[in-house]
């Protein structure tokens, strides 16, 4: 069984470097190529679930032919980013109508960028066979958590709308899925759309739909995500990257229940719960106008705050844990667990990625790791832990000088004895207990025992 790769291939001339450590995160690893020529390269041997395409340059025009040798590749999420003047390239259009998942015309935030190559990702993990396994359980026993999950009974029960705040990653969506599937409203659709994943200028017939023949092209009559969700929930992700046209709107039918489908002569009255969320500073958006008050406060009628992972305590290696629970069929090997200096690394480190990134760190150290055990370096976290790799030289140095403490031990420090046990000459033996006395001792054991003086030893016997 191939597993699903969470892995992300960018594909710039001009590479941002900003967002390459985003990506990191998100997608926990990165491979960033500056031509198709690379790009070529590293799908002969890797699997990609996305990649991002900046066709921002000239040069990879030229790369046409081969570039499309790699778009072939049609088990990848391929986003393409470019500018309106390349997107009138005819040989352009075909490529991304044919290969891609989304594009986006650039400039664009890196927020907008990782919600398309999320959403590439979503479409990749479902188009996957054998599919993910599913698993929507929150685990979670700090305070922090207990208190969220109080905060999702309480508003399950009434049908206000909810604004969920917190960083990305941190379980937002999953908070929404719980609320609906604690509400009365369980038995209904439960919709989600991810606001900063869609092109602007489709955002409103996405939300609201349209009747067949309101514009050229509409052949045939779209419901939107609105009207889909009938009776249900909508959770609307990226809130705060909704174009004021659609906040507008939005707003009208928050105020009247009823939504105005392009082209329809009649408003149509929708049942709809909305829960919304978003990662970035809501008073910000507000105060540079990018966000309307009276939207917000329509929306924010209850309030949670998703804690950040980093928030969460002994959550962390609870949710390592789980996860290690989940994917562990993807290893070859019988996993046992975490190292101590991985466990270190997971509590040292400050997770700007939250439980998406713990998730594909995880995900991607049990394929990865090569023992019994994973490691901090198999998580990619090896500067977060105070224990180092050990090279075989290192490794076999710590079984010498266990051996020659165990052998002191048991003989107590008389060294001609110990040294006949270790099948080695006093010389030696003495030669290695100096070098010990430099060294400092492996995790858990005993200090060395310091032996005697040479001189005292034999003037004792
Ligand atoms: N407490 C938790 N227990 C188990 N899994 C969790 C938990 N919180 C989040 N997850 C998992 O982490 C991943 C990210 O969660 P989710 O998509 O809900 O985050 P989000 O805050 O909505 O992210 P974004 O802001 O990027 O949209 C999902 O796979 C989700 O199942």
């Amino acid at each position: 069984m191939e597993a699903v790769s969470t892995m992300c291939l960018y594909l710039s001339q001009a590479p941002d470097a900003a967002l390459l450590s985003l990506l990191k995160a998100r997608f926990g690893k990165v491979e960033a190529v500056a031509s198709v020529a690379a790009a070529a390269k590293v799908l002969k041997t890797q699997r990609p679930a996305v990649a991002l395409l900046d066709l921002g340059s000239e040069a990879l025009a030229s790369e046409q032919r081969t570039l499309e040798d790699c778009l072939l590749h049609t088990h990848v999420g391929w986003v393409a980013l470019l500018d309106d003047e390349r997107l009138r390239e005819p040989a352009v259009r075909r490529l991304i109508n044919q290969y891609c998942l989304d594009y986006l015309i650039a400039p664009r935030s890196h927020e907008q960028i990782l919600g398309s190559l999320t959403q590439a990702q979503r479409m990749v993990e479902i188009a996957a066979d054998p599919p993910l396994p599913a698993d929507d359980t929150m685990v979670g026993n700090s305070d922090a958590m207990q208190r969220l999950f109080r905060t999702i009974s309480k508003v399950a029960s009434t049908s206000a709308p909810v604004f969920i705040s917190g960083e990305s990653g941190t379980g937002k969506e999953l908070t929404a899925l719980a609320i609906h599937r604690r509400s009365a409203r369980r038995d209904g659709p439960f919709v989600a759309i991810n606001c900063g994943a869609i092109p602007q200028s489709l955002m409103q017939s996405e939300l609201f739909g349209y009747e067949r023949g309101a514009f050229t092209g509409a052949n045939q009559r779209r419901i939107g995500k609105v009207a889909a969700a009938h009776k249900g929930t909508l959770f609307l992700d990226e809130i705060g990257d909704l174009p004021m046209d659609s906040q507008a709107s939005l707003l009208r039918f928050l105020q009247e229940g009823q939504i105005d489908p392009l082209g329809s002569a009649e408003p149509v009255s929708v049942d709809v719960r909305v829960i919304s969320a978003t990662h970035v500073d809501t008073d910000r958006a507000i105060a540079a106008n990018r966000f309307r008050s009276d939207l917000y406060h329509r929306l924010c009628v209850l309030r949670i705050d998703e804690p950040p992972l980093r928030a969460r305590g002994a959550d962390i290696e609870l949710l390592a844990n789980h996860m290690l629970e989940r994917f562990r069929s993807e290893s070859s090997r019988r996993l046992r667990g975490f190292s101590s200096g991985a466990i270190e690394a997971l509590y040292n480190y400050d997770w700007p990625g939250n439980v998406r990134e713990l998730i594909n760190r995880v995900r991607r150290a049990v394929v990865m790791a090569e023992g019994r055990v994973i490691t901090a370096e198999d998580l990619e976290l090896t500067g977060w832990t105070t224990e180092k790799p050990l090279t075989l030289a290192e490794a076999r140095e710590q079984a010498e000088q266990l051996a020659v403490q165990r052998a002191l031990r048991r003989h107590r420090n008389r060294l001609n004895e110990a040294a006949q046990e270790l099948g080695v000459s006093r010389v030696t033996l003495y030669r290695l207990m100096g070098a010990q006395r430099a060294r400092q001792l492996p995790e858990g054991e005993e200090a060395f025992v310091e032996p005697p003086p040479i001189a005292a030893n034999i003037s004792n016997r």
